[in-house]
């Protein structure tokens, strides 16, 4: 199980990979595991957005999550189990426990646009799963706002290990950096170093599906006092990274690994689409 202590450095939201018809495409999925094991990687997330999570068959998940669980050895294995239903999320945190995860992420509960107590108790019910969880704040996405006294309520939870902090405003990152002892994980890519740099522990980057050893260099120079080292390695993945955003992920990302050979199609599941020419004009000249 993943503690406080363990959670740190560049963690991987793995993409779900699709043959031409759709389905899963297991074969991939594991070598794509290997390969990011193999860079360095500090954890893996099975089924997050950029896996996208919400057109996954509970079925598949639990492919992944054997695939995944299989080659990661000690390296932790994160499990997105969040949705906006308590009692599923509880459920499939409980699943993905049985399954051999590590920890859960959990997104705020969208859609029905529960009241800052619903969040509250929605995150406090998840103790039943009996594993530990990383909140996840990502209001661009959700269309939640969590006020920064509802984060401290959650975060004071036993089993809330950490936060991924999506919300790409580097104020408040301070504040809650500033108030909160738990891990603080970037999930906004274009600010990871920013992030290092007020005292986060770590990101949970879709980036970092691509060059991996790269990320890893940048959190472990930083790590290693190398500020302007890290910041110049960091600097130079920002041209994929714009790139990589520059369209819902993860489409642009699903379209250069498979440029690159790490995925047999750029397929996603509808209602996510691949991406445009003009950005696949922009991602041959990256490459
Ligand atoms: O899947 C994730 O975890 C991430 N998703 C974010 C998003 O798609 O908005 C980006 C972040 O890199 C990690």
């Amino acid at each position: 199980m993943l503690s406080e202590k363990s959670l740190h450095g560049v963690i991987v939201p793995i993409v779900t990979p699709f043959d031409q018809r759709g389905n899963l495409d297991i074969n991939s999925f594991q070598k794509l595991v290997v390969r990011l094991k193999s860079s360095g990687i500090h954890g893996l997330v099975v089924n997050g957005t950029t896996g996208e999570s919400p057109t996954i068959e509970d079925a598949e998940l639990e492919a992944m999550i054997a695939a995944a669980r299989s080659v990661l050895g000690e390296t932790p294995l994160i499990v997105g189990t969040g949705s906006n239903n308590t009692a599923a999320t509880i459920k499939k945190t409980a699943l993905a426990k049985a399954l051999g995860a590590d920890a859960a992420l959990v997104v705020t509960p969208y859609y029905n646009r529960p009241s800052q107590q619903g969040i509250i108790e929605h995150f406090r019910a998840l103790a039943e799963a009996d594993l530990p969880i990383i909140l996840y704040d990502i209001p661009h996405r959700t269309g939640v706002t969590l006020e920064l006294d509802t984060v401290k309520v959650i975060m004071k939870m036993d089993h809330i290990i950490g936060l991924k902090e999506s919300t790409g405003n580097i104020k408040r990152l301070m504040r809650l950096v500033s108030t909160i002892p738990k891990p603080i994980l970037c999930g906004e890519d274009e600010l990871f170093f920013a992030s290092l740099c007020c005292g986060g522990k770590g990101g949970i980057l879709a980036s970092a599906n691509l060059d991996t050893k790269q990320f890893v260099q940048v959190y472990e120079l930083f790590g290693a006092g190398k500020i302007d080292a890290s910041r110049e390695r960091f600097d130079q993945l920002l041209p994929l990274i714009l790139f990589l955003f520059s369209e819902p992920n993860p489409a642009p990302l699903k379209w250069l690994l498979a440029q690159r050979r790490h995925i047999r199609t750029d397929r996603l599941r509808l209602p996510m689409t691949s991406i445009s020419s003009d950005s696949a004009e922009k991602g041959v000249q990256l490459l």
